[in-house]
């Protein structure tokens, strides 16, 4: 296989609903889309997570695009490689830039995956034929909204609801939901809002049977994680504070985390992402899929992923009508009563809308 062209396209979609972060309130998602020919014109498709601005991690939409076009592209450009695990090889020399690598692996997973005729699903030795599925609310500007948010979801029959936690939005709101909702499974994501001396606050948590907090202290720790589990009796999941296997195997020594959020962008790829979910296999550690507010082409890949066995937790991949007015693809990701069913046609299994794309598109340059 050897990748003789690849387009970069940087798009900007409306989302349904604000995204409140620590960084402040977005109205559009701002990413960028790689297409990818091999030389027999088979095109693959990846996708940047990285955001407009550094607040979830350093990367951005111009970092990414800066380490594509000057380091990886031309890493990967015209080079005779036989399986996408050969990419991740070929990045090594690369520091870090964990999503700018996933975007174009993820492209050459799908084109690997079409000329071996399977889908991206099979392709990384998934077996599921659905996936179960969770959602993801941002914090909202008053508990009511959040618990009439939490009720329509529930009614559309997601199994798990993740809430947003920080400093003043987080007992009571939490309190109130298992009060008003005594059966469902709750996490909160607390996106590095506290600190080890928070630890008597969050230990207040464990009166509401939460399946998990996810990412309560800071977002390069893995130390004062394994402090805090020893203290709060709820499993603590680590996301951003696991960037490969490496950490994972750390984090996992130490008893930092219980659980780890995979997401594809944050560790690298695909290929580094089946590492830490086969790692956690072997070591009892759950794993579930985390979202970016991504497109179709990044949900999809979340979608082939979340056919490992131990992916059984539900991940935060809900439905493309949770974000967009219309996807980038056909049909579109649909969650029904909680579930995804996983697309048997090869590559990522949905067709990308290419005029769709267009229409979303601010600037695109190919590289061959
Ligand atoms: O894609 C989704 O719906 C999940 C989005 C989501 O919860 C997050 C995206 C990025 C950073 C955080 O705010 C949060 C997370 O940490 O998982
Ligand atoms: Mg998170």
């Amino acid at each position: 296989m050897k990748i003789t062209e690849v387009t970069i396209h940087q798009l900007k979609m409306k989302l349904k609903d604000p995204f409140t972060t620590s960084f402040g309130t977005f109205e559009h998602r701002d990413f960028l889309l790689l297409e990818a020919k091999d030389e027999s014109g088979v095109t693959g498709w990846g996708e940047s997570v990285a955001f407009h601005s550094p607040w979830y991690n350093e990367e951005t939409l111009q970092t990414n695009w800066h380490m594509l076009e000057d380091f990886l592209i031309p890493l990967l450009l015209n080079k005779a490689i036989q399986h996408p695990d050969e990419v991740s090889t070929l990045f090594e020399p690369i520091r870090k830039n964990n999503m700018a690598k996933s975007t174009l692996e993820g492209a050459v997973w799908d084109i690997y995956a079409q000329l071996t005729n399977q889908s991206l699903a099979q392709a990384l030795g998934g077996t599921k034929e659905r996936i179960e599925v969770g959602i993801s609310i941002g914090i909202q500007n008053d508990i009511a909204t959040l618990v009439s948010l939490v009720d329509g979801y529930v009614k559309e029959g997601y199994k798990r609801i993740k809430v947003k936690i920080k400093p003043g939005w987080d007992v009571e709101v939490i309190r109130t939901l298992r009060e008003t909702f005594p059966t469902v499974a709750f996490m909160a994501d607390a996106n590095s809002a506290y600190r080890l001396e928070d630890v008597a606050l969050l230990k207040q948590l464990d009166a509401f049977d939460l399946t998990m907090i996810e990412q309560p202290l800071a977002s390069d720790d893995i130390i004062d994680h394994a402090t805090l589990q020893k203290e709060v009796a709820t499993p603590i999941c680590l996301d951003e504070s696991i960037h490969s296997l490496e950490d994972a195997r750390k984090a996992v020594a130490l008893g930092s985390t219980k659980i780890i959020n995979i997401k594809i962008g944050r560790v690298g790829g695909l290929t580094e992402a089946k590492k830490i979910h086969d790692y956690c296999l072997a070591h009892n550690i759950p794993v579930w899929c985390g979202g970016m507010l991504e497109s179709g082409i990044g949900r999809a890949h979340n979608v082939a992923l979340t056919t490992l066995p131990n992916f059984i937790m539900p991940g935060d991949t809900a439905s493309s009508s949770r974000y967009w007015e219309k996807d980038i693809i056909d049909p579109e990701v649909v969650v029904v009563d909680g579930y995804i069913d996983v697309p048997k046609t090869t590559g990522i299994g949905y067709t990308v809308n290419k005029a769709t794309i267009a229409a979303y598109t601010e600037k695109k340059k190919t590289y061959r």
